[in-house]
């Protein structure tokens, strides 16, 4: 059974591969076009059979011959002039760093891709873990501790910065150490761990470069740069760098103390329930100072939790060298002002313009805090574009979700939708855009209320007022300051809306906020709540079988998750990882949590709400969750009593909650809702713009106005061949409700649009479908079977021939456009797929090479190229010799249409490339004072010992 298991994920990987091998084949085809092909070449490729002999059967078998049943090559393939063929895009490289808007980088994010990607991970952790021996896999978990501290070490020193001015080739570790001022050896061993885990590589004994993965966490900034003025070195970065150090910092030691916080602790009843009461605070020490207040400032100097302070703990709270005198004798040439205090997460305290701001130690860790959570933008579907930028995580959720997520079309014209703890109004702003435009008479008219505190709502009004002023003049949304704790003035609210809200607070605060809404909901209002909704690890019949975990589950519309081929565990393992580790880091910071739709019935069903539906985007976790108002009902807690409403005031006054320490800290709550230095809460703080309503990425529509019950669809792609139904649904999705405007009204053509787009995924999504023999093949036999997607066969045909292509390219730039439909014209320079940048000079006609060599120059050229600055990039069109199938291919690539799509990046890159100084040894730390101070706490608590010893004194 064990072995058919284990053939059974290795087969799962190996079609996997293949489909996304496919999608890379086809998306080779259409990813460097200057536009979707047209509906008349994308119809005579899907229609007519090309004969054997011709171009585009042979060019057809090197698009689909690897997996896909196309038959071998026909010996006239050879004489095919293949230098014209599109090459397929290799996947990115684990060897090269990262580059974020390559064809091939942005195919990952691809539908097809990124399901396939699922299970490949799935598979393989499943694997490892049933192959390894037990005692390897427990050390790999409870050693694993290693990875983040060598991760954060990595970071803090900016080598990163230090290895992308090395290139490829790499750096020996003792120009490492000059550069960032770690002792050599230690440096290499930590550096060395990373590479294990394939986090960096060590290119040559002792040398290391940075990789795909590494390269994630380059700031962009050259290490110069940096190091002039290290406090800033997170500002105007995309946030990565900033959120491995805040995980690997202050999160990695909260979670250490999971074990303190809930069930050492003599009150560990308490702490699970009280924001100021997590493993965060036994971490650092802090007890009644939240998270968001300690990184404001506060609490630093240490209050007991549940007694005396640990050794070391108020120590453990700053990074390094905690007071002057410390900085002082590491550094005496150095003036440090008097503010580096206890607990001062300051490592870059050298900087002159600290002094400026002395009155927070933690204004480092507070200003990577909010950095950090654009750096979370990567957690979900990265890759969608909107006009040429990538746009993720909560901006992407808020696009593909929150129309969607909610029959907004059911509600009467003129609805009130109140946004409660609506941070700058993101949600409410995209509503307003697609059912509130003053001239669009087809508008439902709805008006919008968005509720916070003061300091966001200043915010929110002004960043209203600069991009949609009209809303608010024509009092079509306003803002009003309401603490959601507080009654709830509204009562008149068709929707109350509460995004991302809910996970922030422990069940029975995020109760109180509920019962308030129930209090003031008429019979009609709809609650909808927006969250991440964690899938369990087993198969869920969602209340089919009677039980007491499923109460309110049955008969919630939307629930159903598409099957998982076996034997992958159901949530797909760790390919979900990243939701289950938000979830812990909610908790470990303040008690809050993600929650399972269990746990989210339950919580809406204590304060008198019942889920009636539940939408989520397909490969994603995040749900919208209608309820409607129910009884309230009796808390169990509290016999003979319903709830009164009145007294949900507090969490720690409501009847619910009665043991809630609320009454004997009455500051916590004020604490615990003081977050004035990340007012939003590190969420969205842009609004969307009208144009990203109408052009919403990856679901490839958008709506204009709002015709109540036809909303006008505006396909993000013409692409003619859509029509048919798609690909088979992703395993991880949970069915689009009825009410989402179906694929068959994407086939409008598009119009004409302001915004100038690439080809997007949604409009690649569009372009593949799976070819008719994989549902045969496919892992997911119980899929096709339930639920069988019509698929419709691929052509044996190029999508594109090569000649259109070529014109294609060629409308690309006037350059070009005069060049075109010439294959051997001599501007066609070769470029190597994989290596954009590298420029070679092969004649048209050029005997392809072995495959051998061929493949060994390819990896040899492309070091070069990212070394040799005569290598970079030119204006010039080019070409690549690839090799595919031991088949040579040319492609033609306009290199200035490459650039122009990842100018960003390459004009960042080109400035980084200058020398670092050697004598500057940047900031000084003292990691391993920390580590054992941390353990040195751990110890005695788990003998507890510290428990007797307070008894004692
Ligand atoms: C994670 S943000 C979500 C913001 C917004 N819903 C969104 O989706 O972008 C949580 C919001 O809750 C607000 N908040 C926290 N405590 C609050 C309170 N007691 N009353 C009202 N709003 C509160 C924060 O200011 C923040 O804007």
């Amino acid at each position: 059974m064990t072995f058919q298991a284990l053939k059974r994920l290795h087969s799962i990987i190996g079609e996997a591969l293949d489909e996304i091998e496919r999608v890379y084949t086809v998306g080779s085809s259409a990813i460097d076009m200057s536009g979707p092909p047209t509906p008349a070449s994308l119809q005579s490729t899907s229609t007519s059979p090309p004969s054997p002999s011709s171009p585009s059967c042979s060019s057809a078998r090197l698009f689909f011959g690897n997996g896909y049943a196309s038959p071998p090559p026909s010996p006239s393939a050879s004489s095919f002039p293949f230098h014209v063929l599109p090459d397929p895009i290799d996947f990115p490289s684990l060897d090269s760093p990262h580059e974020p808007n390559s064809p091939s980088e942005s195919l990952t994010a691809h539908p097809e891709v990124s399901s396939a990607i699922n299970k490949i991970v799935a598979a393989c952790g499943q694997m490892s873990a049933t192959v390894q021996p037990p005692f390897l896999s427990i050390c790999d978990a409870a050693m694993g501790y290693h990875l983040p501290s060598c991760l954060r070490l990595f970071e803090a020193t900016h080598t990163p910065e230090i290895l992308k001015k090395a290139g490829p080739e790499g750096l020996h570790v003792k120009e490492i150490a000059q550069a960032n001022g770690v002792d050599a050896t230690k440096l290499a061993h930590v550096l060395r761990l990373l590479c294990t885990h394939h986090y960096v590589r060590e290119v040559s004994p002792n040398v290391f470069a940075n990789n795909r993965l590494s390269s994630m966490i380059d700031t962009g900034k050259s290490i110069e740069k940096i190091k002039e003025c290290p406090e800033k070195k997170y500002e105007g970065t995309n946030g990565i760098a900033a959120f491995v150090g805040l995980c690997t910092d202050e999160l990695q030691k909260s979670s250490a103390y999971l074990t303190e916080a809930y069930f050492l602790s003599p009150k560990a009843h308490l702490n699970g329930k009280e924001p100021t009461r997590a493993p965060f605070n036994y971490a650092f020490g802090c007890e009644g100072t939240d998270f968001f207040a300690w990184l404001e400032g506060h609490g630093i100097q240490g209050q007991h939790v549940n007694g005396r302070a640990r050794s070391g703990s108020i120590k453990l709270a700053g990074i390094l060298p905690q007071t002057s005198h410390e900085l002082k004798k590491l550094d005496p040439g150095h003036q440090y002002t008097p503010s580096h205090k206890k607990g001062s997460s300051d490592i870059f305290h050298k900087s002159q313009s600290v002094s400026s701001q002395p009155e927070n130690p933690n204004r480092f860790r507070l200003e990577r805090f909010g950095v950090a959570m654009t750096g979370t933008d990567s957690w979900e579907v990265p890759g969608a574009v909107f006009n040429g930028t990538p746009i993720f995580f909560w901006r992407i959720t808020l696009l593909i979700g929150v129309l969607e997520g909610f029959d907004w079309h059911a509600l009467p014209q003129g609805s009130l939708i109140v946004d409660v703890g609506g941070g700058i109004g993101s949600s409410m702003m995209l509503l307003a855009h697609a059912f509130s435009r003053p001239q669009d008479e087809d508008a439902l008219g709805f008006k919008y209320i968005i509720q916070d505190r003061q300091v966001v709502v200043d915010m929110g009004e002004k960043a209203w007022r600069a991009k949609c002023p009209e809303y608010l003049e024509l009092g079509i949304a306003q803002f009003k300051v309401h603490d959601f704790f507080t009654p709830q003035p509204i009562k008149n609210a068709a929707v109350f809306f509460l995004r991302v809200v809910l996970h922030d607070w422990p069940t029975d605060y995020a109760r109180a906020v509920l019962l308030r809404l129930r209090e003031a909901a008429t019979p009609e209002t709809k609650l909808l709540i927006a969250d991440f909704v964690i899938p369990l690890a087993c198969r869920d019949d969602f209340g089919a079988t009677a039980n007491e975990d499923s109460d309110g589950i049955e008969g919630v519309e939307g629930v159903e998750t598409q099957p998982v081929p076996s034997p992958l565990l159901p949530n797909l393992g760790k390919a979900s990882a990243n939701v289950y580790w938000m979830d812990l880091t909610m908790q470990v910071t303040f008690n809050g949590q993600e929650r399972t739709l269990r746990e989210i019935v339950a919580l809406a069903l204590s304060a008198g709400w019942k889920v009636t539906r539940v939408v989520k985007a397909p490969g994603s976790h995040f749900g919208h969750i209608t309820a409607t108002p129910t009884h309230i009902p009796v808390d169990k807690g509290a016999a003979n009593s319903t709830p009164s409403l009145s007294d949900a005031t507090k969490p720690g006054q409501s009847k619910a909650t009665t043991n809630n320490s609320l009454d004997r800290h009455p500051h916590i709550l004020e604490r615990s809702m003081s977050r004035c230095g990340t007012p939003t809460f590190g969420s969205n703080r842009l609004l969307p713009s009208f144009e990203e309503v109408k052009v919403k990425p990856r679901f490839g529509f958008g709506y204009k106005g709002s015709d109540r019950r036809n909303p006008k669809v505006i396909p993000l792609n013409p692409a003619p061949h859509i029509a048919a139904p798609r690909k088979r649904p992703s395993p991880l999705s949970i069915p689009i409700s009825p009410s989402v405007p179906s694929r068959a009204k994407i086939n409008l053509p598009l119009p004409q649009s302001p915004i100038k787009r690439r080809p997007s995924h949604a409009h690649l999504s569009q372009l593949y479908r799976p070819p008719p023999h994989q549902s045969s093949t496919s892992p997911t036999p119980n899929i096709n079977t339930r639920n069988p997607p019509p698929l419709v066969p691929l052509s044996p045909r190029l999508p594109v021939s090569p000649l259109s292509r070529r014109s294609s390219f060629a409308s690309l730039s006037g350059a070009a456009a005069a060049q075109a439909g010439n294959a051997t014209n001599p501007s066609m320079i070769p470029v190597r797929q994989l290596s954009e940048s590298s420029i070679s000079v092969p004649s048209a006609n050029t005997t392809p090479p072995s495959p051998t060599i061929t493949r060994h120059k390819l990896i040899h050229r492309q070091s070069l190229a990212q070394l040799t600055p005569t290598r970079k990039r030119s204006e010039s069109v080019v070409t690549q010799p690839s090799v595919a199938e031991g088949r040579p291919l040319m492609r033609p690539v306009h290199l200035g249409d490459i650039m122009a799509k990842e100018a960003g990046t390459y004009a960042r890159r080109a400035l980084d490339f200058s020398e670092i100084r050697s004598d500057d040894t940047g900031p000084s730390q003292d990691p391993i004072a920390a580590g054992c101070s941390l353990l040195d706490a751990a110890v005695p608590i788990e003998k507890g010992i510290l428990n007797r010893r307070g008894s004692s004194e």
